[in-house]
């Protein structure tokens, strides 16, 4: 039977966002380090890799799921038992950003708790048709109390980065975090 620090060590992290953004991408670039040129869209794949931050590693499941639109209904399972969310848009696609507010008002409906564990991600940072401005992402996280960043999974920027920034807003939410916190803020949608 594993020992109750490891079980606090695994964390479950979903991606979600719009179709074609580069969910697929991101995760593949950090679990296998390359990048997929082709498009194959997803049904859902599970990834688990090891990852240390402030001297801790963490056992994490990465949760790649199928793009989200308007209509879509949010799949239990991309809520239940997930500590932390990466939810990502593409800064070539204004769409794909509106999406992210949709997306994430469907987690805190699901969840019934307004602030989830969250990082915000513009992908496709490398392209030169940009339709979201970085403030724009910096703002939405802003006011959302989400992390934000820009990743380019052809080019391998920020893509670690991305998961640390997930981990580090599970921690802060953590009752069992050694902050000078001592309520938990409550936030992760874990019902197991
Ligand atoms: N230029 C550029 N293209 C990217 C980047 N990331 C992904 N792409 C391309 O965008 C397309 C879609 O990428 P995917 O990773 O399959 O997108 P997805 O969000 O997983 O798509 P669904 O499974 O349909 O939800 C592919 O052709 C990728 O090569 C990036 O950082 N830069």
């Amino acid at each position: 039977m594993p020992a109750a620090g490891d079980l606090l060590k695994k964390k479950r992290i979903a991606v979600l966002g719009s179709r074609s953004v580069g969910k697929s991408s991101l995760v593949v670039q950090f679990i296998e380090n390359h990048f997929v040129e082709a498009y194959y869209p997803t049904i859902e794949t599970s990834f688990s890799k090891t990852v240390k931050l402030n001297g801790v590693e963490y056992d994490c499941d990465i949760l790649d799921t199928a793009g989200q639109d308007e209509y879509s209904i949010l799949n239990s399972k991309h809520a239940i038992g997930i500590h932390g969310f990466v939810l990502v848009y593409s800064v070539a696609s204004r769409n794909s950003f509106n999406m992210i507010d949709i997306i994430y008002d469907k987690i805190t409906d699901f969840c019934g708790v307004e602030d989830i564990p969250c990082v915000v991600v513009g992908s496709k940072s490398d392209l030169k048709t940009r339709q979201v401005q970085s403030e724009e992402g910096e703002e939405l996280a802003k006011k959302r109390g989400a992390a934000w960043i820009e990743t380019s999974s052809k080019t391998n920027v920020n893509v670690g980065k991305v998961f640390e920034l997930c981990l580090a807003e599970i921690e802060k939410r953590s009752p069992t975090t050694t902050t000078t916190q001592t309520e938990p803020k409550g936030g992760s949608c874990v019902i197991m």
